[in-house]
């Protein structure tokens, strides 16, 4: 295992004190996305309570039970986590504050004694299974791939007895007393996971120039209505990051566009591009603007700066008052 401790990534840590106490996340413990949390927020300062859905952990940042939620929200290999999208789409609104972006590898965790050849059960988050498919499919191609609710709960359940083998990440071996038979798997060199951490809506976090800011829209069913939403963006020079698409679980063949952008709904290209949007949707949901974990400062370009839409607003007052001709 080598030095590997709880709070040991490969990014730089940007940990922040929140001054709040209990923060949610998606466990048990040992999950990545307990990594991702004790990156986010100071242990010495705040109690991390496990879930062991990540509805449960927006479930309970809405009941006000936790102060903040850490959820996983995509791989950079296996796309979204749906679980995560549908919980922040529907139900009372709550916002993201931060975000985190882990690098993802994983360890096959078993039971002391067990070999690679005498393993008949693998178990692991569906997202887990699908980043070292090729590996098990040459490695243990004799082994049956069990979906568990998280990397982690697939350790605690091979401690238990009840599978052979846990695709997980490697702290989780801190905290079960399993042996790594195999380490740094991933199909993928380089992969990463997003982590939201989330709150009730309340203040903004303050722009930083180096922001992302998250909605959901539905759209009229009808022609170009998407493409009505991308020019309102591509006409503010806003840098779409993610789009993504779910059932709106209403008529079928309809759905929830999921969409960041760079910037901050304090910019007024932002804030505009999101009130127009407004007009054109049936629906918009803002997931909230929050600092980007690349700190990569965006470039606003004229003529979108806050500057130019000063400006712009000040003449058409002025015409407005007949003071121009
Ligand atoms: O099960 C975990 O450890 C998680 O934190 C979830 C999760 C995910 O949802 O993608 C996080 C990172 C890895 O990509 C695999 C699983």
């Amino acid at each position: 295992m080598g030095d590997i401790c709880l709070n040991d990534v490969r990014s730089t840590p940007r940990r922040r004190v929140w001054g709040v106490s209990r923060i949610g996340y998606f466990g048990p413990q040992g999950t990545f996305t307990e990594q991702a949390v004790r990156q986010l927020a100071d242990p010495e300062t705040n109690e991390f309570v496990p879930f062991a859905t990540t509805p449960a952990v927006v479930a309970a940042v809405r009941a006000g039970e936790v102060d903040r939620g850490c959820v996983p929200v995509e791989n950079s290999v296996e796309g979204a986590v749906p679980a995560t999208m549908d919980a922040l789409a529907l139900g009372e609104p709550v916002v993201a504050v931060a975000e985190h972006v882990l690098q993802v590898e994983f360890s096959l965790l078993v039971r002391e004694g067990m070999t690679l050849d005498a393993i008949r059960t693998v178990a692991s988050h569906p997202h887990g299974l699908a980043q070292v498919r090729e590996w098990l499919e040459t490695n243990l191609p004799k082994a049956t791939a069990i979906a568990t609710s998280s990397t982690a709960a697939a350790a605690k359940e091979v401690l238990a007895g009840q599978f052979d083998a846990a695709v997980s990440a490697p702290v989780a071996a801190l905290h079960y007393p399993l042996t790594a038979l195999v380490t740094g798997l991933g199909d993928v060199k380089d992969a990463k996971t997003r982590f939201l951490l989330l709150a009730k809506p309340g203040a903004l976090p303050a722009p930083t120039g180096a922001d992302r800011t998250s909605l959901v829209a539905v759209t009229p069913n009808e022609v170009g209505a998407l493409s009505n939403v991308l020019h309102e963006l591509a006409l503010r020079e806003i840098n779409l990051t993610r789009l993504e698409a779910r059932p709106t679980r209403e008529v079928f063949g309809t759905y929830r566009f999921y969409l960041d952008v760079e910037g901050h709904i304090a910019e007024q290209r932002i804030g505009d591009a999101l009130a127009a949007l407004h007009r054109r949707c049936l629906e918009v949901r803002f997931l909230g603007s929050y600092p980007r974990t690349d700190s990569e400062p965006t470039v606003v370009r004229t003529p979108t700066t806050d500057a130019d839409f000063s400006a712009a607003a000040e003449w058409l007052a002025a015409v407005r008052r007949g003071e121009l001709a």
